[in-house]
């Protein structure tokens, strides 16, 4: 049971270690070029969500995250049956805190993953961001799974 809550505890560490080292070594706005016209780390700051969305409203991003806290640990514990979603939950867990973290010290989030996709510049991201989206789409597929094999195990 604690392992979920030990691997979100792992993502928040990388997440933050890598920020860390992206605020100390890196000038906002400076690239390093890790495989051309694919990937790039540039050191980027955004006060809002995903594309920039809601940008400085804090109080909303803290009451979001700590709803999407609760939430989350409520489900951890109460679907000890289903280790698949369990893991979800946790890099749910890992990523929302580890932004939390930036929110509160700084009123932002540091970014520097930069993906070009083809010709389209993806929004630069985090680690945490990272794991948010591997749980959100892990999560989502488990639910279409549930739902095509009728199981529908998962509680709430
Ligand atoms: C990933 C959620 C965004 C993350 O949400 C959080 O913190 C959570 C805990 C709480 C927010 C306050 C509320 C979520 C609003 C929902 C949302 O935003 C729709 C998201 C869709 C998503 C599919 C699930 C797309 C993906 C996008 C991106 C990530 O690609 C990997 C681009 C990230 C870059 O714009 C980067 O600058 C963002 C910056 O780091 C701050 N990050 C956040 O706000």
């Amino acid at each position: 049971m604690f392992k979920y809550y030990i691997l979100a505890l792992f993502l928040i560490a990388i997440d933050q270690v890598t920020k860390y080292i992206v605020v100390t070594r890196m000038e906002i706005g400076e690239q390093l070029e890790l495989m051309p016209n694919f990937l790039y780390f540039t050191s980027h700051r955004n006060s809002g969500a995903a594309w920039g969305i809601l940008e400085g409203q804090m109080w909303f991003f803290y009451i979001v995250t700590i709803v999407v806290v609760g939430v989350v640990v409520y489900f951890i514990q109460t679907n000890r049956d289903q280790p698949m979603l369990q893991l979800g939950f946790s890099f749910i867990l890992g990523g929302a805190i580890g932004n939390f973290i930036d929110r509160i010290l700084f009123q932002e989030v540091v970014d520097f993953i930069d993906v070009y996709i083809f010709d389209y510049n993806f929004p630069i991201f985090n680690i945490a961001d990272s794991a948010l989206t591997i749980g959100v789409i892990l999560i989502i597929i488990l639910i279409l799974f549930e739902d095509s094999n009728g199981k529908g195990k998962i509680k709430n």
